[in-house]
């Protein structure tokens, strides 16, 4: 079928076009077929159909699609329905709980870097691994195949540190803390984060207060050597790039599912070439891990896709009932933590957990003796070479050296969640925080999240303020409020859970 070129300049990381209705159905394609373009140049694209946008004979294409066609407006294409690629199969074999081969996990991961599948394609292979895990083979060659799709850093010193949370407790700044003791203390640490996936605000998302975060594989290996450590998205390098494509379906569905967290993170150690890596795995409920048992069985997996990959990996297991520190949301938790550096003033949560994944690190790394990492990482706090180093590494990656806490803008409407009664606080429930950070804003708005005033085991009175909300905009915290009245993030002892007068489907 001959269509005429509509070009449309949104970027939408795929190869897709837009067809009328009438057009499809002669044709013979539904809405996520594919159809073959020619030209010049053959590519494959997915379908959208819209009645009214494009006209009968028009073929609507995006950006990605025109640069490869190169087409005036209104100059003609050739249009075939194309077979879906060989990956969709892969992922209608996953779907069906049948193992792959090493050469389909291979062209599996290859189609999703050269986004080849849909978005429901991604989200049926991510949504089938969640209902059944990959076996440890296949994570491995999928791991594998992440680094292998990328680009690579080799530096010519070592050991190269690193260090990564599994993340789901909320307020988990303490990469901001951690990288800078590590790299003051001579040790290199190129340290690369996804954005938030199940949180409201991941290591990405704070840094890039601080400076920008997207720099090539070679930037990132000047930077470090440069400066000992860097604190970059991994999404906004070409390191692991199918990582980033994984992570955007994962978060709308709010899952994390095992193997693609343990590819997820050991791809972005291994692309950077890391020896010597701390787990950072918290555990409690409202967490990714529930009990310490699953946090062992996990810390176990992510030691042997270590020992596969040639990596040494030491696993903390951490307090994750409540979250890290009095902040969630980006802006306030980069304020946060950089108060910590500037003044050692911050909630002990936050200090303590740095110190000691700091600490482990600094023994890995042959900083200090065992046993001493801990004291060695709070001395480097106190002393002000984690601060001094924290604003090497943020000039190098190009923000401003001179920022202080102060600084850091926080939304600009608030409203606060006061104790309903008075009594302790005995329930905390981190996912109800991050939904309510979530429906504040965060993480896209930086200056989104919650201040918290009282945590687990603290008393309140009947009306004192537990929660501060913030946000950039004022209908979403109004929406944030609504959230928090229909879903209390916290309870106080004695108050009424649920009210039950009639007997209903019990
Ligand atoms: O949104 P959830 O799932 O809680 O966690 C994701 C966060 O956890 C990891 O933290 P880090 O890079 O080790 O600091 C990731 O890189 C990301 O920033
Ligand atoms: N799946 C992941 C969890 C935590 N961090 C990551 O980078 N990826």
């Amino acid at each position: 079928m001959q269509l005429k070129v509509q070009p449309i300049d949104i970027k939408v990381g795929k190869y897709k076009v837009v067809m009328n209705t009438l057009d499809a159905k002669e044709l013979g394609v539904y809405e996520g077929d594919r159809v073959r373009v020619r030209n010049h140049a053959t590519l494959t694209a997915i379908v959208d159909f819209t009645e009214d946008m494009i006209a009968p004979g028009m073929i609507g294409v995006y950006h990605e699609v025109q640069e490869q066609l190169r087409k005036e407006w209104t100059e003609t294409v050739d249009v075939e329905p194309a077979e879906k690629p060989k990956s969709a199969h892969i992922v209608r074999k996953v779907m069906d709980g049948k193992k792959l081969e090493r050469d389909e996990v291979n062209l599996l991961v290859r189609d999703i870097v050269e986004e080849n599948l849909s978005d429901v394609e991604l989200a049926a292979f991510i949504t089938s691994t969640y209902i059944r895990d990959l076996s440890e083979d296949e994570t491995e060659w999928l791991t594998r195949a992440m680094i292998e799709t990328g680009e690579q850093i080799k530096f010519s010193t070592s050991p190269i540190m690193d260090k990564h949370s599994i993340g789901g407790v909320p307020g988990n700044k303490i990469t901001l803390l951690v990288v800078p003791i590590v790299a003051a203390n001579g040790l290199l640490i190129p340290k690369t984060s996804s954005r938030a996936i199940t949180g409201a605000g991941g290591t990405a998302d704070l840094m890039e207060i601080l400076a920008p975060v997207d720099f090539t594989a070679t930037q990132i290996k000047e930077m470090t050597e440069k400066v000992g450590g860097v604190i970059v998205w991994g999404g906004g390098t070409n390191i692991a790039p199918a990582d980033d494509k994984l992570i955007k379906i994962e978060y709308p569905l709010s899952v994390d599912p095992h193997c693609q967290l343990l590819a997820s993170i050991m791809a972005k150690k291994g692309a950077v070439g890391a020896q010597k890596v701390v787990m950072d795995i918290p555990i409690g409920p409202g967490t990714k891990i529930l009990d310490v048992k699953a946090g062992r069985k996990l810390a176990r997996d992510l030691i042997s896709l270590g020992e596969r990959l040639g990596m040494d990996v030491d696993c903390a297991l951490t307090y994750g009932a409540s979250p890290v520190g009095r902040t969630v949301g980006p802006a306030l938790e980069v304020r946060e933590a950089l108060k910590v550096l500037e003044t050692m003033e911050g909630p002990n949560s936050l200090i303590e957990k740095s110190v000691v994944i700091a600490g482990m690190l600094l023994e890995m790394g042959g900083a200090a003796p065992r046993g001493q990492g801990r004291e060695l990482a709070l001395e480097t706090l106190r002393n002000g070479k984690a601060l001094a180093k924290m604003k090497e590494i943020i000039e190098v990656q190009g923000g401003n050296p001179d920022v202080s806490y102060r600084d850091i803008a926080v939304g600009q409407h608030t409203a606060e969640i006061l104790a309903p009664s008075n009594g302790y606080i005995i329930e905390f429930y981190n996912k109800r925080i991050v939904q309510l950070a979530r429906f504040a804003g965060a993480p896209n708005d930086k200056g989104a999240g919650v201040l918290i005033h009282k945590k687990r085991g603290e008393s309140v009175a009947k009306g004192q303020p537990v929660l501060t909300v913030y946000a950039d905009k004022k209908e979403k915290l109004a929406d944030a409020v609504r959230y928090a009245r229909e879903f209390p993030p916290i309870f106080v002892e004695g108050m009424l859970i649920e009210r039950v007068d009639e007997v209903k489907g019990l």
